[in-house]
């Protein structure tokens, strides 16, 4: 890749590498976004004055060199060309006399003038069918050319997907992809069945479909699906639609939306590993017609199919394309068609609304899935050591702190801090709520100040009605408990920060105190059960498998400084795993890579 410029030996060598600028190649003109892993900036190139997008990759802990995350994001993205995925343009390297050891990395994209949350909040915006459906229908190429690419996307939601003003569309955000190993989906085939187990710790709570939830972890592309399905119930809501505050909640307005799972609908559910508290809801025929009665028969057939509880029948994007839907009048309008609109982000609109928290927080490897970190999966002692948050450092938030916006998370104001993993309860706070050793752990139910259920009892607290469509509730169904002070997305993480600046907080944090304190919990949390260092041991192995046969494959592979480089990484991920025990750390650790 890098090739010498001079072939003479009294001048300096300079290299010179192809698809690498120097940052002074742009300016930098207002920030579009910020993530996981970066923040996204608009900036233009000085020489040609095409307008892109950067985005800046953080480095967590300069010591253990560059994000696993963005290698992956930025591997995936130089083998990806689809009119409908995001063309990763080049690298642009900032060097100053500050960074002079570690350079900052940004990647370059063209510059998208929307990207769909942004769009769907802006009220001046009118989306109209033929639009919905242009868009959807690109939403489906992109995922197909994804999904016969054996590439799993894990992050679908419509902050990733981005707009121009020429009415294309773009699926961006790679950093919780990885390959698929399953075959690809075949016309009318569903989503298929998977070869392997992947991380269940993927896809932002309100995109995550009920297999996640119930912690399957041998799960298919049609996790994408479900995704594309909440995308399009946005397109009709312009919110997202299934706001769950919690990944039990999450399981609980899916449920309602949709019905409840049951051995027609969703063969196999009672044996995943979080089934056991989602038998204690009280049974939903759905709510599908009631909640979508704007739309028509073709795009409710479709949402439904989408909505598939069992994901081996879930429509697949080669069949979704071909839906009747997108046959019917009024017909998709051309991409050309679509009227200009001024520029709406995710972020723009929440400045201008002046909303502060989080989006939907997704997930950064370890950050949830069902019973983890955030899990709370009560009563399901098979996910013991994942449920510790849940049973004491979990948090729904006050009633009616809930904002039936786009906020991710019900989050009470000063109850922001929690470090990427979720880990909330972490330190002082969750030892606090542990019980003291030797107590029998009290159930959900005490937890969440409600009586129990009774074996097929109708939990009173709950009403025997079915609650509003999910999109319209607002409050929580399930009581809440007012001595909770953190949400399970908002863990505890008591430093003393204000808690309302904190921005997606289940994201990694980026301060190095809150790094070094993670660490230490680890470590404590390490030194507590030696036979879960086991577990994490063989993730280890087996994710250090998966690296060289990923790495084997790719013929772009770095050579050099291979195994340095690779136990950086494991050492990174480490320190970025944190969990409330060591074994939901083994399972987190390397989730992202999983
Ligand atoms: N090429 C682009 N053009 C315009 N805006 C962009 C572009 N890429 C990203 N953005 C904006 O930045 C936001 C975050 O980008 P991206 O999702 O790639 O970052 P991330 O760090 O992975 O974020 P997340 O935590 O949401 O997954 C997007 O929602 C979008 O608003």
């Amino acid at each position: 890749m890098a090739t010498a410029s001079s072939s003479s030996t009294a001048v300096p060598l300079r290299r010179k590498y192809s698809g690498c600028s120097d940052l002074k190649a742009y300016s930098i003109l207002r920030k579009l976004g910020e993530g996981t892993f970066g923040e996204v900036y608009q900036g233009h190139r000085k020489e040609t004055g095409e307008v892109v997008a950067l985005k800046k990759i953080l480095m967590h802990n300069e010591r253990e060199g560059f994000p696993i995350t963005a290698l992956r994001e930025l591997k995936l993205l130089k083998t990806l060309a689809h009119s409908n995925v995001i063309k990763l343009e080049e690298m642009a390297v900032e060097r100053t006399r500050e960074l002079k050891k570690h350079a900052i990395l940004y990647m370059v994209t063209p510059y998208m003038e929307h990207d769909l949350s942004g769009l769907l909040d802006n009220p001046n915006i009118r989306v109209t069918e033929p639009m919905r459906k242009c868009y959807m229908l690109q939403l489906f190429q992109g995922l197909n050319y994804l999904h016969q690419n054996h590439i799993l996307h894990r992050d679908m939601k419509a902050a990733n997907l981005l707009i121009s003003n020429i009415g294309i569309l773009k699926i961006a955000d790679f950093g919780l992809a990885r390959h698929y190993e399953g075959p690809t989906p075949k016309r009318g085939k569903g989503g298929g069945e998977a070869t392997r187990d992947y991380t269940s710790l993927v896809v932002t709570r309100w995109y995550r479909p009920p297999e996640l939830l119930l912690q399957l972890r041998r799960y298919t592309t049609a996790i994408d699906m479900w995704g594309a399905g909440c995308v399009f119930g946005e397109m009709f809501k312009r919110k997202p639609i299934l706001q769950g505050q919690s990944d039990l909640h999450q399981a609980q307005i899916v449920f309602e939306l949709v019905g409840s799972p049951n051995e027609q609908n969703m063969p196999g559910w009672e044996r995943l590993h979080g089934a056991g508290p989602i038998k204690n809801f009280v049974s939903s025929s759905g709510n599908m017609n009631q909640y979508f009665r704007e739309v028509d028969s073709h795009g409710l057939d479709l949402l439904k199919e989408l909505f598939k509880l069992d994901w081996r029948k879930r429509i697949n994007a080669i069949d979704a394309m071909d839906h009747p839907y997108f046959k019917s009048h009024p017909l998709p309008c051309r991409p050309e068609d679509i009227p200009t609109f001024e520029d709406s982000h995710e972020l723009d609109r929440r400045n201008k609304k002046g909303e502060k928290p989080a989006l939907p927080p997704a997930p950064m490897g370890g950050t949830v899935g069902g019973g983890g970190a955030n899990g709370d999966w009560p009563g399901d002692h098979s996910t013991q050591g994942h449920g510790h948050q849940q049973q004491w450092g979990n948090d729904r938030g006050p009633p009616g702190a809930h904002r039936d916006n786009r906020q991710g998370s019900r989050v009470p104001a000063g109850a922001h801090g929690r470090d990427h993993h979720g880990n909330g309860s972490r330190g002082h706070d969750r030892d606090q709520r542990r019980p003291p050793p030797g107590a029998a752990r009290p159930s959900a139910w005490q937890t969440e100040n409600r009586p129990p259920p009774q074996n097929g009892a109708e939990d009173p607290s709950r009403g025997s009605t079915l609650p509003p469509p999910p999109g319209e509730n607002s409050r929580h169904p399930l009581p809440l408990n007012p001595h909770r002070k953190k949400d399970t997305y908002v863990p505890a993480y008591d430093d003393g920060r204000r808690r309302d600046d904190a921005r997606r907080e289940d994201r990694p944090s980026r301060t190095p105190d809150r790094y070094n304190d993670r660490r230490e919990g680890d470590r404590r949390d390490n030194r507590r059960d030696d036979n879960r260092r086991d577990d994490n041991r063989r993730d280890d192995r087996r994710y250090r498998d998966d690296r060289r046969r990923d790495e084997y494959r790719d013929p772009d592979r770095p050579r050099a400084g291979d195994d340095r480089y690779r136990d950086r990484g494991d050492r990174r991920d480490r320190a970025r795993s944190g969990s409330p025990d060591s074994r939901d750390r083994g399972n987190n650790r390397y989730s992202r890579d999983r």
